[in-house]
């Protein structure tokens, strides 16, 4: 059988250094150590170094493993949020999170815009204590100018910023000092089994569940933020975590510093420019997010005009799993991930298949 290539947005296609990863995790005995033993300290600070040092990671900042982006969300209304935050939802994940905190009766707010759209207006009510932006917007392609957020910052220095960055980091370009949270799961850029999320809080960030936990308020059990701040001071987790999962997320942003973040992020935008390109020159096919400023790097949404079945089926005839829309546009969009394991070379080979559609 002809081997596959995922170009889906996540899960999507493995990076290429994790077969040997695993090989050596066996050989460790990875997936049999006690999660209390000095052998899983050592995976979990060096899963923290490398990220670290991958992501640039400013003085202050603590990095935390969960079980996913959607768990962060969650934890991040607990922990940070008393009474409202605001969100910035122009895609069904931005939307979510803004769905959790009203879940959580949270009397919080959103600027909405359509999907895709812009965000002109950025005020925030005085009464929000956090902001939510999603600098990839996975649903549909959208990148929040990093302008915008270096703006919101300015303008609300009070206020906690939390950055979604699921699909975005390490292959997008970003100061972490600008938020003072951010967030993503494994199975996008870093091309790792999905189960594993990263939560990067600042001391704002425990110095207000700190807060919020004298005042009474529930920030959550076993991974509220002081729990995790308790056992990630010792290099440990407040539950047996996906031991596995930390071990290759350390193994790959090794691979991906030797590799440099630099360099990974210009081969992300000269991948990205190729296949823009290529979708604008198509009679068939044009970038659904239409301002060129915010078209997503990493995950390339084009609109299909009679629909993407033909489309789909020639590239699973070529063995390329490309991600259907998202949701409502699940049969008018495709969307192709430019992850750091795409090559040169398969995204060159995508984009004259696209320029000929
Ligand atoms: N696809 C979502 C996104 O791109 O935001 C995703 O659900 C969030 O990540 P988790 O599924 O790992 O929570
Ligand atoms: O296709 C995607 O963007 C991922 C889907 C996803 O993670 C979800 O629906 O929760």
């Amino acid at each position: 059988m002809q081997h596959k290539i995922y170009f889906t947005p996540g899960p999507s296609q493995i990076f290429y250094t994790v077969e040997d990863h695993l090989k050596s995790a066996l050989n460790e005995d990875v997936m049999c150590i006690s999660h209390r033993s000095a052998n899983f300290q050592a995976i979990f600070a060096h899963a923290r170094a490398e990220l670290s040092k991958l992501l640039n990671l400013p003085e202050g900042y603590d990095i935390y493993f969960t079980s996913s982006a959607n768990e962060v969300w969650e934890r991040i209304i607990q922990n940070l949020v008393e009474k409202q935050s605001h969100h910035f939802v122009n895609g069904s994940f931005s939307k979510k999170f803004h769905q959790f905190a009203l879940d959580y009766q949270k009397s919080s707010t959103a600027t909405k815009v359509e999907d895709g759209g812009d965000f002109k207006d950025l005020s925030v009510p005085d009464e929000a204590e956090l902001i939510s932006v999603t600098l990839n917007e996975t649903s549909i392609g959208y990148t929040f100018p990093i302008e915008k957020i270096k703006e919101l910052r300015a303008q609300n220095p009070d206020k906690l910023i939390a950055l979604d960055a699921v699909s975005a980091f390490p292959a997008i370009p970003f100061d972490l000092n600008l938020v003072d949270t951010a967030y993503f799961s494994v199975q996008k850029c870093f091309g790792l089994p999905a189960g594993l999320g990263v939560w990067i809080v600042n001391q704002k960030c425990h110095a207000t569940a700190t807060n919020l936990e004298a005042k009474g308020h529930i920030t959550g059990s076993y991974h509220s933020l002081a729990q995790l701040k308790a056992q990630g001071d010792k290099y440990q987790t407040p539950e047996t975590p996906n031991i596995l999962g930390i071990y290759l997320l350390g193994k790959v942003a090794e691979d991906m510093n030797r590799r440099t973040a630099r360099q990974i992020q210009n081969d992300t935008s000269y991948k990205a420019a190729l296949l823009y390109q290529a979708i604008s020159e198509s009679n068939s096919l044009e970038p659904f997010v239409e301002s060129k400023e915010c078209r997503s790097k990493t995950v390339v949404v084009a609109k299909v005009n009679d629909g993407n079945e033909a489309i789909l089926k020639s590239m699973t005839e070529k063995g390329w799993i490309v991600g259907k829309g998202y949701g409502s546009y699940k049969g008018d969009h495709i969307r192709i991930a430019n992850f750091p394991v795409h090559s040169k070379e398969q995204i060159e080979q995508m984009a004259d298949f696209l320029t000929k559609q």
